[in-house]
């Protein structure tokens, strides 16, 4: 198994769990719908898995190990977390932040760019690039963001509200991307509240409800 939890609970206040028993299994090649209302505790999923929460009980673990101690490392190397506030920088240009995000994940340029320029061009972001960030609309803020996300070669995607913000024809490019992605071996997690495209993409259906995850079928 690729990514498990295991007995994982969380709360932010004292006797108000979030999570409650939490467990999952995750293999290669899945596209998992984490469904739920609002505040039913899908981001929290997300940072416990993304190591930014610590969990009250329970682990996670990534091909059998913790993702805490030695296996750290490894682990975030492999991981993509896809928030959905995107954090750019507005007061530099598209390829100025896309530089910051090479360097931030230590990406060898030739690894990095040959992924990110097909995106680019997909999304028809090449136009953008040298304009500052603080003039892009929303959709193309996100369209940056992903770009800059996917490309990392990653193991695992978690994906927080990836669709929502992209029109009709980026929407086409990014379930290819998700798809193309989870063919060649990786797991992708993703909430999200647009029905139609999270049914046509997803491989399995997980339901958020006080506090536990439980089975769903599409
Ligand atoms: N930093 C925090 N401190 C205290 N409580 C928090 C914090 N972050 C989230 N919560 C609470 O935890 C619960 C779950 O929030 P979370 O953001 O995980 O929900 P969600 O399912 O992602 O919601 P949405 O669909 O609106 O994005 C909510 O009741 C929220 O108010």
């Amino acid at each position: 198994m690729m990514l498990q939890l295991r007995g994982v609970s969380f709360e932010y206040e004292p006797n108000q769990p979030v999570l409650q028993n939490v467990s999952l299994d995750v293999q290669e090649g899945d596209i998992l719908w984490i469904q739920g209302a609002n505040g039913s505790g899908k981001t929290t999923l997300f940072r416990l898995i993304a190591q930014l929460l610590m969990p009250k009980e329970g682990e996670v673990l990534y091909h059998s190990q913790p993702i805490i101690g030695p296996k750290r490392k490894e682990w975030l190397a492999d991981l993509v977390y896809l928030q959905a506030n995107p954090y750019l920088f507005d007061y530099l240009t598209g390829k100025e932040n896309v530089r910051f995000f090479r360097h931030l994940f230590a990406m060898p340029e030739d690894q990095f760019c040959p992924y990110f320029a097909q995106t680019a061009e997909r999304f028809r972001l090449n136009d953008a690039l040298d304009i500052l960030v603080q003039d892009y609309s929303l959709g193309m803020r996100y369209k940056l963001f992903w770009a800059c996300m996917f490309g990392r070669e990653a193991r695992v995607f978690l994906l927080d509200e990836p669709f929502a913000p992209l029109d009709e024809a980026s929407l086409n490019v990014a379930i290819e991307m998700v798809r193309t992605r989870a063919e060649n071996g990786a797991a992708v997690l993703f909430t999200s509240h647009v029905r139609d495209v999270s049914t046509q993409i997803a491989t399995r259906t997980m339901l958020l409800e006080n506090g536990r995850l439980a089975q769903q079928p599409i």
